[in-house]
C-alpha cells in the first residue's frame, strides 16, 4: 500500500482566475509533492485584472473546516492567506488551538494578506488588531509583503535598512520568525528576502524579473515554505527551498488574460 504523503492545510480564499488564493496554494503544494487540504474563507470574484467581488464563507465553517480536516486527517503544517475579517480571525484562533496548529506545535505559517496584486481590499481594516494579536503570537512565521509591513507596522520599507528595522518591530509582536518580502522594492535591481528570528539575519538574495506576470508569487511562496515545513525542514531550510521555488516559478510565470499572469509551479513537474 502506498504511504500517505505530507498534509498541509491552507486557510485561505479562492480565486476565480486560478493564479492565486487556494488555487496557487493547491497546484504548489501538488507540486511539492504534499497533499492540500483547505478551510475556505472567501470566495472571490477576480480575474487577470482585479477583484470584483468577495462572498465570505461564515466564520464558524471556516473553523469547523479546520477542525474536520486536522482531527481526522491530520496535517504537518498550515498556512493562512486572505482571512477577509476579523470575525473570520476570531474564530479561527480556539480552532488552531483545538488541534494543536501554531504556538509551537504544528508550524503556522502566516501569509498576511491584506490586498490583491492590484490594490483590492482582502482583508477588513478593522482585521488587523486580530491579526496582530491572535495570529501573529501564533505563528512559526509571518511572511509579510512591503505594503502589509506598512500597514501592520507603520513603518514604509524603502531600502535594506529599514527592512531589518520592519523584521525588529514584526518580530516583537511574536512570531518565531519574520520573512520581510522584497518584490515590492521596486527601486533594487534584485528581490532581497529577509528572513530574522530576533537574534539573526538571513539574507536570501534572488533576481529581479522584469515582468507583471507576479499573480500568486507571495501565496506561491507561503505554500512551498509550508510544504518543507511539513516535511521536516527547519525555518531557514523551508525558506530557502521556497526562495528558490520561487524564483523559478516567476522565471516560468505565464500571460493570462489582459493584465497580470500568475506565477507557474509547473517547471517543477518536467522530467
Ligand atoms: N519580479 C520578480 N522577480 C523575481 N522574484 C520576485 C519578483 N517579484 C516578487 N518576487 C519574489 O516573489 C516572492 C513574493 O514577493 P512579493 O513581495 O511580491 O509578495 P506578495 O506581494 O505577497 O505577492 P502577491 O503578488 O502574491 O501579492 C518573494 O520571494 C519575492 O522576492
Ligand atoms: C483569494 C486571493 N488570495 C490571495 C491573493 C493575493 O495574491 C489574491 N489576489 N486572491
Amino acid at each position: 500500500m502506498t504511504e500517505a504523503p505530507p498534509r498541509v492545510l491552507t486557510i485561505a480564499g479562492s480565486d476565480s482566475g486560478g493564479g492565486a488564493g487556494i488555487q496557487a496554494d493547491l497546484r504548489t503544494l501538488f507540486a511539492c509533492g504534499v497533499h492540500g487540504c483547505v478551510a475556505l474563507t472567501a470566495v472571490t470574484v477576480q480575474n487577470s485584472l482585479g477583484v470584483t467581488g468577495v462572498s465570505e464563507i461564515p466564520a464558524d465553517v471556516v473553523a469547523a473546516q479546520i477542525v474536520s480536516v486536522a482531527e481526522d486527517i491530520g496535517v504537518q503544517a498550515a498556512k493562512t492567506g486572505m482571512l477577509a475579517s476579523a470575525q473570520i480571525i476570531e474564530a479561527i484562533t480556539p480552532a488552531l488551538d483545538r488541534v494543536g496548529i501554531g504556538a509551537g506545535k504544528t508550524p503556522l505559517v502566516v501569509d498576511p494578506v491584506s490586498a490583491s496584486m492590484h490594490g483590492n481590499p482582502l482583508l477588513a481594516d478593522n482585521a488587523l488588531d486580530a491579526l496582530r494579536g491572535l495570529l501573529f503570537p501564533r505563528a512559526t512565521l509571518v511572511t509579510p509583503n512591503l505594503d502589509e509591513v506598512r500597514l501592520i507596522t507603520g513603518i514604509a520599507v524603502k531600502d535594506r535598512e529599514d527592512q531589518r528595522v520592519a523584521a525588529k518591530a514584526l518580530h516583537a509582536m511574536g512570531p518565531e520568525w519574520v520573512l520581510v518580502k522584497g518584490g515590492h522594492m521596486w527601486d533594487d535591481p534584485e528581490c532581497l528576502d529577509l528572513l530574522y528570528d530576533g537574534q539573526e539575519f538571513i539574507e536570501l538574495p534572488g533576481p529581479r524579473y522584469d515582468t507583471e506576470h507576479t499573480h500568486g508569487s507571495g501565496d506561491t511562496l507561503a505554500s512551498s515554505i509550508s510544504s518543507a515545513l511539513a516535511r521536516g525542514a527547519s525555518v531557514p531550510e523551508a525558506v530557502r527551498f521556497g526562495k528558490e521555488f520561487i524564483v523559478r516559478s516567476v522565471a516560468t510565470a505565464y500571460p493570462l488574460g489582459a493584465g497580470s499572469g500568475p506565477v507557474s509551479p509547473f517547471w517543477r513537474l518536467d522530467g
